[in-house]
């Protein structure tokens, strides 16, 4: 798939702004704070109906305006889709074919894009925070139910730790309501967690060979997940629920005493191993690039795999970031096969025929001019 063109109205430092864009790589040039990362952004937001960058969606609408919009044609197999998302105080609304989607998460999944910015690179190293992100991230983006379940998950979890403050403040002390909401936490929960290491085992499949040869035939990765309770990828759902259900009753006096739930996928991780060794406490800082930029790259074939096309690949500022040979590999995979769009201050040192091949824009003060 492609995105056609782009039409941007009050977005961060664009009053008005309409681009067309080919079917190969596109690269937006431009010193630094004009305007080139808050295009990539606006392409991820016209595809997720969030920002990689921010959870606050009133940062996306430019300084004393009322309201952003970002519009946009994808182009898939032989149709051409229109997409519309408006943010304003109020919240966001969204359109694909000019019919508003009553759910967000309907609308998410009509264009596919795989980000890989700076703190990509931070996805080994990072908290667990950006590793749980970048799962939830790629299996919403083909599962609309995943999106639901997340966001079911959360609106409970938040529900249950407030109850577990009552609890443990005594403000409440009937636990009925806390029991509850524990089951309809755990039935979130195993979903989730089944659906994340379906995932996972898929990831490892294209990864594995990826970084292998990334890394000259020298580095096996293998990724695990590291779930905060005993649960295990041979487990069927209702045994999950089991697991659950036991951990919940063993630990539920202390989760009043600390007011918070203590175990769910919320709180669960990924380990990533280069030769069997945790490539977080062992790695190289090489080693965990060439992980993060296996996990991009795997994540592209992934998608192709389940919905038949290649996502659109946004590579904000990464390019100047890894050396000569992971460059070279990383052109060399998307080569004529995936829209690309490529942000950089400058593309000198960079020797390569995408690049050479790659329509040009210039970025000054949120204005963009076509140069090639
Ligand atoms: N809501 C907003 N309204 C108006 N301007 C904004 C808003 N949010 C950010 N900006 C402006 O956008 C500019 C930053 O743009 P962007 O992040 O795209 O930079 P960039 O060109 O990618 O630079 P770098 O190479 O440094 O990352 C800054 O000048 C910032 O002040």
């Amino acid at each position: 798939m492609y995105i056609e063109n782009i039409s941007l109205r009050n977005y961060r430092n664009y009053t008005e702004l309409n681009l067309a864009f080919e079917n190969k790589v596109n690269v937006i040039l431009g010193e630094n704070a004009q305007g080139k990362t808050n295009v990539m952004e606006s392409i991820f937001v016209l595809a997720m109906a969030k920002s990689h960058r921010t959870s606050n969606d009133k940062e996306l609408i430019r300084w004393d305006e009322e309201y952003a919009k970002i519009e946009g044609r994808v182009r898939k197999r032989n149709t051409s889709i229109p997409l519309e998302l408006t943010i304003s105080k109020k919240g966001k609304k969204a359109k694909c074919n000019h019919i508003e989607q009553r759910k967000l998460s309907q609308y998410v999944g009509n264009m596919n894009v795989v980000m890989f910015a700076p703190e990509d690179l931070n996805l080994v190293k990072g908290s667990p925070i950006v590793r749980r992100r970048f799962i939830d991230m790629e299996i919403g983006q083909v599962s609309p139910v995943y999106l639901h379940d997340m966001s079911q998950y959360h609106k409970i979890l938040q529900q249950r730790n407030h109850y577990l403050k009552l609890l443990q403040t005594r403000k409440q002390t009937d636990t009925t309501m806390l029991d509850v909401l524990t089951d309809q936490f755990i039935q979130y929960a195993a979903k989730i967690v089944e659906r994340r290491y379906e995932f996972l085992s898929k990831l490892q499949q294209w990864a594995e060979p990826i970084h292998s040869g990334i890394s000259r035939n020298l580095e096996v990765l293998k990724i695990q997940y590291k779930p905060s309770l005993d649960v295990s990828e041979s487990m069927d759902l209702t045994k999950m629920i089991e697991v659950y259900t036991e951990k919940f009753d063993k630990i539920k006096t202390r989760e009043i005493e600390r007011g918070v739930t203590l175990v769910g996928p919320h709180r669960d991780d990924l380990v990533f191993f280069v030769n069997d060794r945790d490539v977080q406490t062992y790695g190289s800082q090489g080693q965990q690039r060439t992980t993060a930029l296996s996990l991009k790259l795997a994540e592209i074939e992934l998608i192709h795999e389940e919905i038949g096309e290649y996502p659109i690949l946004l590579l904000d500022d990464v390019l100047s970031e890894l050396d000569d040979f992971r460059q070279s590999h990383l052109l060399n995979t998307i080569q004529g096969k995936v829209q690309t769009f490529v942000t950089t201050p400058s593309v000198d040192g960079i020797d390569h025929q995408t690049l050479r091949e790659a329509s040009t824009f210039y970025v000054s003060q949120g204005s963009i001019k076509k140069v090639k």
